[in-house]
């Protein structure tokens, strides 16, 4: 029998949980949302969404109503983030509740990219991925292991821009593959014609399709996705099918390549072989080996190819900075041999120059959406639950207080000087925040970098004789820039290195 004290003991203990529970509905009903522009009925903000360049659009508005900005979107709650202060406070600081995904209907649920570690939910089989991704290249010290197969491959870009100068996307892509996927599954793609290349990129591709924003309107109404296939208007469902099949080809042939390889002891060391032999393969153990290693592929090629297409841009359109960095490397390197990685501590203006191009221009200017799991107090202002947060990371970059005239390319800012402090590195922004931050950040810098350097070292970039420079970029997750560059050789003794270092690598 229940004594009297212990039915107070229970009376009181529910009393406390009711009071808990309206203080925090009051604080809840008392908080009001962030200020935002002023939306339409059920529709919301809708109509006010910017088509390109969101995130100018969206600093537009920070400055109009507030750093932090609230949408609504067909009754999708939205958070702006136009402060990096607002965006260490929350996506790193309360990254228990900030480091959910949005559900992607098409490219997620039914093309079926949820498995990668970039759209999966915040949760067990997610911490398992990132397990695996830090204990490979999750510090400065472990990508060391990868800097000779980072130089190997980047003298072989090299020898591509010498032979195609014209080809920039193609060969900077064929080197993020040749790097990605000799660490992730120790398989060296072919110079032409590659089977697996076709494929992963084939999936990257139909990937940013099927993620961009307002592309399918099942992204909009879940719902439609249970129509039968022969109803109108829904072709989507063939092309989530037949994307899927890609996709599935992009997870599984390079794993059974590890696989068959080990068999025989023949596999080149790798992400996936080390997993294979440490881990007890045990329940989804495999799968999740296989997903993450193919997260890698999806989440680095495309970035880092954007990250040296800007640089090559950039030294294009401003000459003198080339000038200089190319000054730098020859009174450090010389003209017998590349930079190497071993040098990157001498060359204080060629790092100024790439973190400026990094800075310039945002190659991912609202990052990868954050969602969030609870509601929060911010600041005074209610954040719910299921909202989506977005850091404005092309507002950092080009934040005024943090970097003077923001808009001019001024690679000084980076470098100390008479008691003026260099200005904050943008690697702090473009890699994201928390427990979502770019897995792939150390080896994205060590290949970004090399490029940088062992291109100027060798190689003049200009503006195309004779022809109009007509820039465009990208719109959507990644913002690449599409534009003819003329690349050649500096001198005939730059053109006999690059192949002596290709012959050598
Ligand atoms: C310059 C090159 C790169 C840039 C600018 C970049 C940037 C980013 C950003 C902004 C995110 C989202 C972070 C967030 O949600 O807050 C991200 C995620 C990711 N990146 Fe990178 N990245 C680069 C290269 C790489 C490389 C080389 C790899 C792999 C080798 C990689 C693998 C990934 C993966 C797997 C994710 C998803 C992480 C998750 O959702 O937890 N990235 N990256």
């Amino acid at each position: 029998m229940f004594s009297l004290s212990r039915y107070l003991d229970i009376a009181l203990a529910v009393v406390a949980v009711v009071l808990v529970k309206a203080v925090i509905a009051r604080r809840r009903q008392r908080a009001p949302y962030p200020p935002g522009p002023k939306g339409l009925p059920i529709i919301g903000n809708v109509l006010q969404m910017p088509k390109e360049q969101e995130w100018v659009t969206f600093a537009r508005w920070g400055e109009q109503y507030g750093d932090i900005v609230y949408l609504e979107l067909l009754g999708q709650p939205m958070v702006i983030l136009n402060s990096a202060k607002d965006a260490v406070a929350l996506l790193d600081k309360r990254g228990t509740i900030y480091s959910d995904r949005p559900v992607l209907t098409m490219g997620g649920e039914l093309v079926g990219w949820k498995e990668s570690v970039s759209l999966l939910p915040y949760g067990a089989r997610f911490r398992e991925y990132r397990k695996f991704m830090a204990k490979a290249i999750g510090s400065k010290a472990q990508v060391e292991r990868y800097l000779p197969l980072v130089e190997r491959e980047t003298v072989r870009l090299l020898q591509r821009m010498l032979d195609h100068p014209k080809d920039v996307s193609s060969n900077l892509r064929k080197t993020a593959a040749a790097i990605i996927l000799t660490f992730s599954h120790g398989y060296r793609i072919r110079e032409e014609g590659d089977p697996l290349f076709k494929v992963v990129h084939e999936a990257v591709e139909q990937f940013f399709k099927a993620a961009t924003p307002g592309a399918f309107l099942v992204d909009v109404f879940p719902s439609l996705r249970y129509l039968p296939s022969w109803f109108p208007g829904t072709s989507f469902k063939a092309k989530a099918k037949r994307w899927n099949e890609t996709l599935q080809k992009m997870v599984d042939v390079p794993h059974e390549f590890v696989k068959e390889q080990m068999a025989i002891n023949a596999e080149i060391p790798s992400f996936t072989s080390e997993l294979l032999k440490t881990e007890t393969l045990e329940g989804d153990k495999e799968h999740n080996i296989k997903w993450a290693a193919a997260s890698l592929y999806s989440g680095g090629s495309d970035t880092t190819v954007a990250a040296i297409h800007t640089f090559i841009l950039t030294m294009m359109l401003f000459p003198d900075a080339q000038r200089r960095a190319q000054a730098e490397i020859d009174s450090v390197v010389g003209n017998e041999r590349l930079p190497t990685f071993a040098d990157r501590s001498s060359m204080p203006f060629v790092e100024a120059v790439y973190k400026e191009s990094l800075r310039w221009h945002s190659l991912g200017p609202l990052g990868l959406p954050h969602m969030l799991k609870e509601d929060d107090i911010y600041k005074g202002y209610l954040l719910p639950r299921g909202s989506i947060v977005i850091p404005n990371i092309g507002k950092f970059l080009h934040d005024p207080e943090m970097y003077p005239n923001p808009d001019v390319f001024d690679p000084t800012r980076f470098l100390e000087a008479d008691g003026r402090l260099a200005a904050h590195d943008p690697r702090d922004f473009i890699f994201g925040f928390g427990r979502r931050i770019c897995p792939g950040l150390h080896l994205a810098d060590a290949s970004v970098w090399a490029a940088c350097a062992m291109i100027l070292a060798v190689f003049d970039i200009d503006k195309p004789k004779g022809v109009d420079v007509a820039l465009t970029y990208t719109s959507g997750t990644l913002s690449r820039p599409q534009f003819e560059c003329s690349i050649q050789p500096r001198s005939a003794k730059a053109r006999d290195l690059i192949t002596a270092s290709e012959e050598r690598a």
